[in-house]
């Protein structure tokens, strides 16, 4: 098998337009909601990472016709019921995609068996599980592979203690079928994604303080779903910009939903020079081009309730705080140990191998920035997550020395074009 070993290497500032894939969790929403629309739904801009695949072939295998249409450009149309798959449905690496499945699953008199690589099958799905089996779903296997027996399902009032928005999704997609309320409170929010696009597929969802709850109208209508350019993506150019002095880099068209754009508040605190020109409207969301110069950044103090906002971002804001002046405290990470890797582990190691100083906790990360290029000179492990393999990328481009990531393969579920698009902004990745 090829090494897909990768280094980061000091390079000139960097410049140009980064033009990033379409957002990974409405492009997920986009498959599986227009699998269960009546009728056909157009889907331009689509992320054609790995992870989106295994859901459209996912969608496929209940029994929707998906298409590739062309770049970006999906068609879904889908069948009046779901139909038991044939074979085990293989999610991948995606923790999106297999919670997202079992809820909307867990509403037809169905059967099914998910599965996933390695990774995936050592995250939680008990969190998705327990309230689709309160609801009426009969579940085996708290891991990968589990299976969801459907069928008919009662409503239920779920406090989403951890703020997730796969769990809260799963949750309303199961609620769709369901007879009786059905309603998720969080006391922080999490992405509001599946809200937004169950109303614009004719979904009445109510929205009161921190609890979400479905109306009466809950027949899915297909509609058109623009996808915008993804800000989690968005983040590793952003941070590279910002840290490569004189650098200036434009990223057109990004999601700015303030429940996707800790890191940008984060950012702008530290000193980050970000602007937000055109802002706008584009499919239900806002976005903005965004503008980013290299800057001097200072540590400062996460509050912790950003996490939600910011929850896919940590490894890359670390890369950030590690280059800043002073100490940036990270805290409420406890949800980082059961992503891809143990975010939280791996990025301390990382850090450690590159000379960084930082104190890792139970859930936060402190790091001691070198107020300029930190040693560098690591050779790191990405435990096979693309954000980890991405970060340590980006921190081997200002670094004094070259930084290895041992495996960047998995940079293509969710970045495909990471490679590419950051050579062409001048960064010395090989
Ligand atoms: O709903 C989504 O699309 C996602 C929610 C988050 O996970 P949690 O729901 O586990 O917080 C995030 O980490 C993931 O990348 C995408
Ligand atoms: C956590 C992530 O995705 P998922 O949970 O879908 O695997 C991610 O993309 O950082």
């Amino acid at each position: 098998m090829p090494s897909d070993r990768l280094e980061g290497h000091r390079c000139g500032p960097l410049k140009g337009v980064a033009e990033v894939p379409g957002d990974k969790s409405i492009s997920h929403r986009a498959l599986i909601f227009g699998g269960l629309a009546a009728g056909t739904t157009n889907i331009e801009g689509l992320l054609e990472g790995d992870d989106v695949l295994h859901t459209a072939a996912a969608v496929r295998a209940f029994g929707a016709e998906v298409e590739r249409l062309g770049d970006g450009h999906w068609r879904v149309t889908s069948r009046s019921e779901w139909r038991s798959p044939d074979a085990p449905i293989d999610c991948g690496n995606s923790g999106t995609g297999a919670r997202l499945l079992m809820g909307a699953a867990a509403g037809w008199p169905i059967r099914a068996t998910f599965t996933g690589d390695a990774s995936l099958s050592g995250r939680p799905m008990e969190r998705v599980l327990g309230p689709l089996r309160q609801m009426g779903a009969r579940t085996e296997g708290s891991t990968l592979p589990v299976t969801v027996h459907g069928g008919t399902l009662t409503g239920i009032s779920y406090d989403n203690v951890k703020s997730s928005a796969q769990v809260k999704t799963a949750i309303l997609l199961a609620g769709l079928r369901a007879v009786g309320d059905v309603e998720v409170h969080e006391a922080l929010p999490s992405r509001d994604h599946t809200e937004n696009m169950l109303r614009a597929f004719g979904v009445d969802v109510e929205q009161e303080g921190g609890t979400v709850r479905l109306g009466r109208h809950r027949d899915m209508v297909a509609t058109d779903v623009i996808v915008p350019r993804d800000p989690s993506s968005a983040a590793f150019p952003i941070v590279a910009a910002l840290l490569v002095p004189g650098s200036e880099v434009e990223l057109p068209n990004i999601l700015i939903n303030p429940l996707r754009t800790g890191l940008i508040t984060t950012l702008k605190e530290m000193g980050g020079d970000i602007e937000y020109r055109n802002v706008r409207s584009s499919g239900g969301e806002q976005v903005a081009d965004i503008i980013v110069r290299a800057s001097t950044l200072t540590g400062v103090e996460v509050p912790a309730e950003r996490a939600p906002s910011m929850i896919d971002e940590y490894p890359i804001l670390a890369i950030a705080a590690a280059c800043a002046g002073g100490t940036t405290i990270m805290t409420g990470l406890e949800e980082l140990r059961v992503k891809e890797s143990d975010r939280l582990s791996a990025v301390a190691e990382g850090l450690g191998a590159c000379g960084v100083e930082y104190q890792e906790g139970k859930d936060s990360l402190t790091v001691r920035g070198a107020g300029g290029p930190p040693a560098g000179g690591g050779e790191v492990a990405a435990h096979h997550d693309h954000r980890i393999a991405m970060s340590f990328l980006v921190l081997g481009l200002v670094a004094e020395r070259p930084v290895a990531v041992d495996s960047a393969g998995m940079i293509a579920t969710s970045f495909p074009t990471f490679l590419p698009l950051m050579r062409n902004l001048g960064a010395d990745i090989r």
